[in-house]
C-alpha cells in the first residue's frame, strides 16, 4: 500500500508539473503551424471545441514569363553593353531589335510588377488570415490546456480516490476474512457448545429418568414408610415408656457404678499396697533363707570319671540340705579306714536333679530383681564340676542353664507386673575377668583392647564399668543370641582336667528399671557369675604347667579367695546384726569383689518411692 500511494503520489506531481512544461503556445513561435500531439486524437475526441487542423500556406503561383524567382527582381539598372556596339552598322539595327527587346521586358517587368504587388496584397491577405486563425488557434490550445489540466486533476483526483478506495477494499477484505475467521471460531465454539449441551441434555435425561423412578420407588416406599410410621409411632410410644422405665434403671445403675468405681479405687490401692507388703514379706522370706545362700550342686559320674573313689550320700531326704563324703584308706597299720565328712548347705541336689529343679529354688531371686534388689548369683567349683553347664546350659529347653532361665523369668515377670500399672525397661552387659583385667564381651570386636575400669556412684549405689558396651534388652531370646555371641569370646585354655575350661569369670549384669503409673520407681539388677575353675595347680596340669598358666590360676585363686573373704565377711556381719554396723568388707582385694560391690552389699536393695505417695 504505501508504495501504490508513494507512486499514486508521483504520478499527481508529474501530472501537476505538466502543464507547467507545456510551451505557451503562440508566444515563441507564432508562425509555426501547430502538430497535434499525441493526445490530441484523445482529446479531439473529447472535446467538441478543438479547432480543424490548419491549412499549409500556399506558396505564390508564379507566371511562366518568370524564368527568375520572386527574389531576384528585375532591377531598373540598364542593361550591360553587347558586344553589337563595337560596329555602327550593325549598331543601329541591334539598336532597333534592342529596343524592342527592352520595351518588351519593360513590358513584362511592369506586369510581374504588378503581378507581384497582386501576389504581395493577396499573400498579406493570405497573412492576415492566417494570423487570425493562428490567435484562434492559440486560444483554442489555451482552453484545450485549461481543459488538459482540468482533466489531468480530474484524473489524479480520481485515482487518489481509486487508491483510497483500494485501501478501504483492502481493509474491508482483511476485516472481512476476520470476522469470517471469527464467525468461524465461533460457530466450531458454538458447536462444540452444542454437544456439551447436548451431551448435557442426555445425561441430565438420564438423570431425569432415574430420579423419576427414584421418584416413584419413594412413593411408594413413602406410603409404605406411612404405615410403617403409624406402627412405629406406636412403638414409640411403647418404648418411651420402656425408656423411662430404662433411665430410672440407668440412674440406679450409675449410682451402682459410681460406688463400683470407688470400690475399685479402693481396691487398686489395697493392690498397691499389698504389692509393697508382697514385695517386703518376699524380700522378708528371702533374708529369712538367707540373704547368702549356697547350694552345692553334684553332677552325675560322666564316662571319663573313672577314678572315682569317694561315696556320696544324701541323708536329708527332707529337706535337702546335708551331703555325706564317705572313702576309705588303709592305715600305717594296714588296716582300713573309713573316713566320713559332713557337708551341711541351704539346699543339696543330687546327680539326678534337673535344671528346672535347681531353678526353681532360684526363680524368686528373679522377682526380687524386679522389685528392685540387687541379685548375685555365682556357680563355684572346680574345674569340670558342672559350673558352665548349670549357668549356660544346653541347648534345649530342657538342658537350658540358670542364666536363660533367670532372664525369662525376669521378663516373664516384667509382663506380669504390667497389670499392675509397671512398665520396665532393660539393659545388659557381659564382661570377664581374666588375670585381673576386665574383657568386654558385647564389645564391637573379637578381642577388646580397652582398659575398663569400674566405678561406684555413692549417692545413686550405681556400678559403672568405663567403655563397657550396655545393650537394651528387647526379649528374652535377644538375651539369648547375645550370651552366645559372648560365650564365644570367652578365654578359653585347654588343662588336663577339662578341654574347655574356662580360665576366667564371666560376669552377666541384666539391669532393670521400673515405673510405675503412680509414679513409684524402682531398679534392679542379676548379676549371674561363672567364676574360672578353682582347681589346684599341681592337679590341674600337673608338672608342665607353664609360666601363662601359673599366673593364671594365681590369679584366679586369689580372686576366689577374696570373694571368700568378701562373702565370710558379709555372713560375719548379717549373723552379728547392726552391732557389726561399719565393719570393714574388703571388696578391694579384687575385681571381682570391687566390681559386686553394691550386688553383695546389704545397701544394694532399694526401693524408691516419690515422695507425697
Ligand atoms: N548336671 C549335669 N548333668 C549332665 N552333665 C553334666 C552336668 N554337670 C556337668 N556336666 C557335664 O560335665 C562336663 C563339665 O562340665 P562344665 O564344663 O560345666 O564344667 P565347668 O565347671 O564349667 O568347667 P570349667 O571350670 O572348665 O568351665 C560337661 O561335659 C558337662 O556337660
Amino acid at each position: 500500500m504505501p508504495t501504490l500511494k508513494r507512486k499514486v503520489s508521483e504520478e499527481e506531481d508529474e501530472a501537476l508539473d505538466q502543464p507547467r512544461k507545456l510551451p505557451a503556445i503562440g508566444a515563441s513561435r507564432p508562425t509555426r503551424t501547430l502538430q497535434p500531439s499525441r493526445t490530441a486524437p484523445n482529446l479531439t475526441k473529447a472535446g467538441p471545441s478543438i479547432p480543424k487542423p490548419l491549412t499549409k500556406p500556399r506558396a505564390p503561383t508564379l507566371t511562366r514569363s518568370t524564368t527568375r524567382g520572386t527574389s531576384a527582381p528585375p532591377t531598373s539598372r540598364p542593361p550591360p553593353p553587347t558586344r553589337a556596339t563595337r560596329s555602327v552598322s550593325g549598331r543601329s539595327a541591334a539598336t532597333t531589335t534592342e529596343d524592342k527587346r527592352f520595351s518588351e521586358l519593360k513590358t513584362q517587368l511592369s506586369s510581374i510588377e504588378s503581378a507581384r504587388a497582386a501576389d504581395a496584397a493577396r499573400l498579406a491577405q493570405d497573412m492576415e488570415a492566417e494570423r487570425a486563425k493562428v490567435v484562434e488557434l492559440q486560444e483554442n490550445h489555451a482552453a484545450i490546456s485549461r481543459e488538459l489540466a482540468t482533466a489531468r486533476n480530474h484524473d489524479l483526483s480520481q485515482r487518489r480516490e481509486l487508491v483510497h478506495a483500494t485501501d478501504e477494499i483492502e481493509a474491508l477484505k482483511k476485516r472481512h476474512a476476520r470476522e469470517v475467521l471469527d464467525l468461524e471460531m465461533d460457530v466450531k465454539q458454538r458447536e462444540r457448545e452444542s454437544r456439551e449441551v447436548k451431551e448435557d441434555l442426555r445425561l441430565c435425561r438420564g438423570d431425569l429418568e432415574r430420579e423419576r423412578e427414584a421418584v416413584s420407588s419413594l412413593r411408594s416406599t413413602l406410603a409404605m414408610q406411612s404405615t410403617t410410621h403409624l406402627t412405629l409411632t406406636t412403638q414409640n410410644q411403647v418404648l418411651q415408656s420402656q425408656l423411662d422405665a430404662n433411665a430410672r434403671m440407668l440412674k440406679e445403675l450409675t449410682g451402682k457404678l459410681e460406688e463400683a468405681d470407688s470400690l475399685l479405687e479402693e481396691k487398686t490401692r489395697e493392690v498397691r499396697d499389698g504389692e509393697i507388703v508382697r514385695r517386703k514379706l518376699h524380700n522378708m522370706v528371702q533374708e529369712l533363707k538367707g540373704n547368702i545362700r549356697v547350694f552345692c550342686r553334684v553332677r552325675p559320674v560322666l564316662p571319663s570319671d573313672s577314678d572315682v573313689e569317694a561315696n556320696m550320700l544324701f541323708p536329708d531326704k527332707r529337706e535337702h540340705k546335708e551331703i555325706v563324703l564317705e572313702s576309705s584308706s588303709e592305715s600305717a597299720t594296714g588296716q582300713e579306714r573309713k573316713e566320713v565328712y559332713n557337708f551341711g548347705f541351704d539346699k543339696v541336689f543330687e546327680p539326678s536333679a534337673t535344671q528346672a529343679d535347681v531353678f526353681e529354688e532360684i526363680s524368686m531371686l528373679a522377682q526380687s530383681c524386679t522389685d528392685g534388689y540387687n541379685v548375685c548369683i555365682f556357680a563355684y567349683g572346680q574345674t569340670g564340676s558342672g559350673k558352665s553347664f548349670t549357668m549356660e546350659g544346653g541347648p534345649t529347653e530342657e538342658t537350658a542353664g540358670m542364666i536363660p532361665r533367670a532372664v525369662e523369668q525376669v521378663f516373664r515377670v516384667a509382663d506380669e507386673m504390667k497389670s499392675k500399672g509397671w512398665e520396665y525397661t532393660m539393659e545388659g552387659q557381659f564382661l570377664e575377668i581374666y588375670n585381673e583385667t576386665i574383657n568386654d564381651l558385647l564389645g564391637a570386636h573379637d578381642f577388646d583392647k580397652k582398659k575398663h575400669e569400674i566405678k561406684h556412684d555413692p549417692k545413686t549405689g550405681a556400678t559403672r564399668v568405663t567403655d563397657i558396651n550396655v545393650l537394651p534388652l528387647h526379649s528374652a531370646s535377644h538375651v539369648r543370641t547375645l550370651l552366645a555371641t559372648a560365650q564365644k569370646r570367652r578365654s578359653v585354655a585347654a588343662t588336663l582336667m577339662n578341654e574347655r575350661s574356662s580360665r576366667s569369670h564371666s560376669v552377666f549384669t541384666l539391669r532393670i528399671k521400673g515405673v510405675c503409673a503412680t509414679g513409684e520407681r524402682c531398679e534392679g539388677s542379676l548379676n549371674l557369675v561363672d567364676l574360672a575353675g578353682s582347681e589346684r595347680l599341681n592337679v590341674s596340669f600337673g608338672n608342665g604347667a607353664t609360666a601363662e598358666r601359673v599366673k593364671e590360676t594365681q590369679a584366679i585363686n586369689k580372686s576366689l579367695s577374696a570373694l571368700g573373704d568378701v562373702i565370710a565377711a558379709l555372713g560375719e556381719k548379717g549373723a552379728a546384726g547392726p552391732a557389726a554396723e561399719g565393719k570393714h568388707i574388703p571388696y578391694r582385694n579384687s575385681k571381682l569383689t570391687y566390681l559386686l560391690q553394691n550386688s553383695l552389699s546389704g545397701n544394694s536393695k532399694t526401693l524408691v518411692r516419690p515422695p507425697g505417695l
